[in-house]
């Protein structure tokens, strides 16, 4: 079962997905984790972000056991993830990697911003979790804060929103919901109430009534 999930920064898919993941027992992708490893190797190879060839030569080489590495999180590295997804040629490299990890069965959670239009179109459940911008950049200032990050919460919201324009309108795989995907706004939901609706959703989609609970 492939399960593909998308929407905007900090509306919360990520973690919808990974307990989706363990309630169902299939194996979860953070694929913006992908993005983020590329940016951080690109600049650390002396490439700059903007640089097609120095990006994509940093996706070939990408080492996904480096994918848990904390500095990943940092806002710094969403930013520059957005520079290096919009080019085409770090796009086609990061999508093998993620046909071949939802292939293995019994299949997988996998979220981002492409999943269900264009990493797996025929995905068995597509789910499109979004919030407001401002709830949004609210739960990343008390992410980044309880990190230890020193930053105030407009300047988030202020990123949030470069972000979003940035992965909803460049050319390739622009962030966009599926004409087949349901949608989960979680603006007023907390982790709990997000994760019960999804899984609602999800039997929805599978033509079954179960709940979470
Ligand atoms: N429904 C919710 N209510 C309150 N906080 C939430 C909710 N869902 C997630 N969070 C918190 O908001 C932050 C962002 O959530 P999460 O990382 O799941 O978002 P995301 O969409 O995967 O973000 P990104 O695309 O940037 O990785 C986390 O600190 C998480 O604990
Ligand atoms: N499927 C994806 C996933 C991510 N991106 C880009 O990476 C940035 C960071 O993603 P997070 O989910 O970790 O916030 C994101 O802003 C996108 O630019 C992508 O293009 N496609």
């Amino acid at each position: 079962m492939i399960i593909a999930i998308d929407g905007p920064a900090a509306s919360g898919k990520g973690t919808v997905a990974k307990r989706i993941a363990v309630h169902y027992g299939l194996r979860h992708l953070d694929t913006g984790a992908l993005y983020r490893a590329v940016a951080r190797d690109t600049l650390a190879q002396g490439g700059e972000l903007a640089d097609s060839s120095a990006a994509a030569a940093a996706a070939s080489r990408l080492d996904v056991a480096t994918l848990d590495d904390p500095v990943l999180r940092t806002a710094g590295l969403g930013e520059a993830a957005s520079v290096v997804a919009r080019h085409p040629e770090v796009r086609a490299v990061l999508l093998a990697y993620q046909r071949e990890f939802v292939r293995i069965p019994p299949g997988a959670v996998i979220d981002g911003r492409d999943i269900g239009t264009v990493i797996c179109p025929n995905a068995d459940v597509k789910l499109f979790v979004t919030a407001t911008p401002e709830e949004r950049a609210h739960r990343r200032f008390l992410e980044l804060q309880a990190a230890g990050a020193a930053i105030a919460e407009a300047e988030v919201l202020a990123d949030i929103r470069d972000r979003d324009q940035r992965d909803m309108t460049r050319t390739t795989a622009p962030l966009r919901q599926a004409e087949d995907a349901a949608l989960l706004d979680t603006t007023n939901l907390d982790i709990d109430a997000a994760f019960r609706a999804a899984i609602d959703l999800v039997e929805a989609a599978m033509g079954n009534a179960g709940r979470a609970d």
